[in-house]
């Protein structure tokens, strides 16, 4: 059977055993995911027929406003994954605290914690312009048998069994690795079926695409700034085209595709920069490792930083492997 006509479904079971617990829960924790992007993205396309628009009047722990999609996508994202026995933890982004939960049988048996950013690129959503869901998936380090804890969440990225995204645009897709490489599926709206359409995606070495919020550049830190200007040099293959979504899920799957480079640095405004470590950050460095590319925080390697808490921001620099190398040999140079 080609590689085109295969199904997610038919996928998961196929690729199961290359996981490194394969016992069948990850497979139907991917599924689980799968059925409830399938629902938020019949929501996302309903925007502006029914009252799913602007903000829900709630802020979340950020301080920011909820949108009530980001409210919606929450509800969907933790109902589908508390109701099929495979989760023993939630953490999202519209949640302040993580959510235990218990099996069936009272005795904490279930392996995996989730952590998401169920609607991911907000400011976008009242403007019809791509938006995502992001998550990220750890094995439990408590014991099963017992509550999970704090710990469980907080590990280093690199821990991570499964990552991937989901990107509400002209097409929804859902975009994931177990560690195996990346691969891209593309939603059929008629039968409401994912198909393998993108196959191993690898991000170009070298791209020519930089995607920065130039609104805050004043407040940048040096070395941003030189690399900036590096990017808008007239020479050799330069200047680069600048690419800005507003949705890091919608501007990294971009620049997978295309080739370039993602940032949001830290500022004189946001000591710790915008993205939050656990649920935007560590999924997307995961994935970008899988598919030849980088993830740094400055000096640090994303997957190497040991959280301290549930929504730490990190400032997040990632892409083709070339530019970011490039983008960290100008900030070494103020260091
Ligand atoms: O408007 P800014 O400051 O450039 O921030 C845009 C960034 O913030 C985000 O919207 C943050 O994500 P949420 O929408 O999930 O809060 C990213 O998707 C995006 O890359
Ligand atoms: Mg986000
Ligand atoms: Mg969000």
């Amino acid at each position: 059977m080609s590689t085109k006509n295969r199904t997610l479904g038919e996928y998961i079971i196929e690729n199961q055993n290359s996981f490194k617990y394969s016992s069948g829960e990850l497979s139907k924790l991917i599924n689980a995911i799968r059925l409830a992007a399938k629902v938020v993205n019949h929501e996302v396309n309903k925007a502006g027929l029914v009252d799913i628009l602007g903000a829900a009047g709630e802020t979340n722990i950020q301080g920011e406003d909820q949108q009530k999609l980001d409210v919606l996508a929450n509800e969907k994202f933790i109902q589908t994954l508390t109701n099929r026995e495979i989760v023993c933890g939630i953490a999202s982004e519209e949640e302040d605290d993580f959510i235990s939960i218990n099996s069936n049988d009272n005795q904490h048996q279930n392996k995996y914690v989730v952590l998401i950013d169920p609607l991911d690129g907000s400011s976008n959503i009242d403007v019809n312009v791509s938006v995502g869901t992001i998550f990220s998936i750890y094995r439990r380090i408590t014991p099963v048998g017992t509550p999970v804890t704090l710990e469980d969440f907080l590990q280093p990225g690199k821990n991570q069994v499964a990552a991937g995204y989901v990107v509400y645009g002209t097409s929804t897709m859902l975009v994931y690795t177990t560690g195996d490489g990346v691969n891209g599926f593309t939603l059929n709206p008629a039968i409401g079926t994912f198909y393998l359409s993108h196959p191993n995606m690898k991000f170009p070495e070298d791209g020519r695409i930089y995607s920065v919020n130039e609104g805050n550049y004043i407040h940048f830190h040096q070395g941003v700034k030189d690399y900036i200007k590096y990017c808008q040099e007239e020479e050799g293959d330069r200047p680069y085209t600048s690419r800005y979504i507003g949705s890091l899920v919608s501007d990294f799957h971009r620049n997978m595709i295309k080739g370039g480079i993602y940032m949001y640095p830290k500022s004189s405004v946001t000591e710790e920069g915008k993205l939050r470590l656990l649920y935007e950050c560590n999924p997307m460095a995961f994935l970008a490792e899988q598919a030849n590319g980088l993830a740094i925080g400055g000096k640090t390697r994303i997957l190497d930083v040991q959280p301290k808490e549930l929504h730490q921001r990190i400032p997040f620099f990632c892409g083709s492997r070339n530019m970011v190398l490039k983008l960290q040999e100008f900030l070494t140079k103020y260091h």
